[in-house]
């Protein structure tokens, strides 16, 4: 269950929580049109600061495009507003969730008429995956769901509606009594998971499917990149089998909630678990994000 917090940035004004609410004839909620992001502020030495808040406010006008939604602010805009939505709610560390979407006035398939509205609330958000999803690491099931085909949904868009796919996998994996859901691209090549974006290490070397595979630019991909080159480890963006995740020599998934969570088993072909190089970017993943690794501060947005 959700803790609420003090208040929510809605249009333009701080609401309190309790009165955040929408018609419930707004479009967003009846056709899955709303493109969202998912950021979490941590606590610092120089107070909360949002990782890699630009990047994902500018990826949220990104899906906004793909979908021909028109956000009536400037990211600029919306950065100033996350910022103050974590200060007001006095949180040390939250996760954010902005959200632009089709408002109350229009019903139908035709969205041109319909007005876009914004909103973006925090709130505490532990382990995505559990407190010991680095050490114990998670079970995985390749899932009967596949991920969207690009000319089905926009899997480059992170929109409302492309998550019924990702939650089918997700209950799917968690009723046979795993913990995520790895989803193939339709040509049956990995493509990511429910809610993150996958690695495996294959002959030393860290692979993660490309977005072709129908996987979502994670920003927590992207920071991994940097920090396993950082790290001296090869890593490198191309496809992989369901086979390459069975004989792999240490696999992980990584995203803003679920941050770095080692795997331990796909379709119960146990993996070595923390392995090397996942315990290595897990640790600076986290120094990165709470401001201890100064080689990275730049992603440490201040929120004051
Ligand atoms: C499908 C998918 N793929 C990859 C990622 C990783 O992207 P990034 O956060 O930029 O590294 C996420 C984030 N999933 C968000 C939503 C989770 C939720 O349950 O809601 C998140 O991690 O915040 C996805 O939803």
């Amino acid at each position: 269950p959700i803790t609420p917090t003090d208040k929510i940035w809605m249009n333009g004004e701080l609401v309190d929580w309790d009165k955040a609410q929408v018609h419930v004839l707004t479009h967003g909620l009846h056709y899955g049109s709303g493109v969202f992001e998912g950021i979490r502020a941590y606590e610092t030495a120089e107070g909360p600061a949002i990782f890699r808040l630009t990047e994902h406010i500018e990826r949220l006008f990104n899906s906004a495009k793909i979908l021909g939604m028109e956000i009536p602010y400037t990211v600029q805009e919306l950065i100033d507003a996350t910022k103050e939505v974590v200060a007001v709610n006095g949180l040390p560390s939250c996760y954010i969730r902005p959200l632009a979407y089709l408002g109350y006035g229009e019903m139908g398939l035709n969205t041109l008429p319909c007005k876009v509205d914004v909103s973006i609330a925090c709130w505490p958000w532990g382990a995505y995956l559990g407190d010991d999803a680095v050490t114990k690491g998670v079970r995985m099931k390749i899932s009967s769901w596949t991920r969207h085909d690009h000319n089905t949904m926009p899997p480059a868009a992170k929109t409302t509606g492309n998550y019924v796919n990702s939650s089918l996998a997700k209950v799917e994996a968690l009723k046979a009594g795993y913990d995520e859901a790895i989803m193939l691209a339709p040509n049956g090549l990995i493509a990511e998971c429910s809610g993150e974006n996958i690695f495996v290490a294959r002959k030393g070397q860290l692979i993660t499917p490309p977005l072709s595979a129908g996987a979502l630019e994670g920003i927590t991909q992207n920071t991994v990149m940097t920090i396993a080159k950082d790290l001296g480890f090869e890593a490198v963006v191309d496809n992989i089998a369901r086979s390459d995740l069975y004989i792999a020599e240490e696999a992980f998934v990584c995203g803003t909630a679920a941050e770095v969570s080692s795997v331990n088993s796909v379709d119960d072909r146990s993996i070595p678990c923390p392995g090397p190089m996942t315990k290595a970017i897990a640790e600076t993943y986290m120094n990165t994000v709470t401001g201890k690794d100064d080689r990275y501060k730049h992603w440490n947005e201040l929120a004051v």
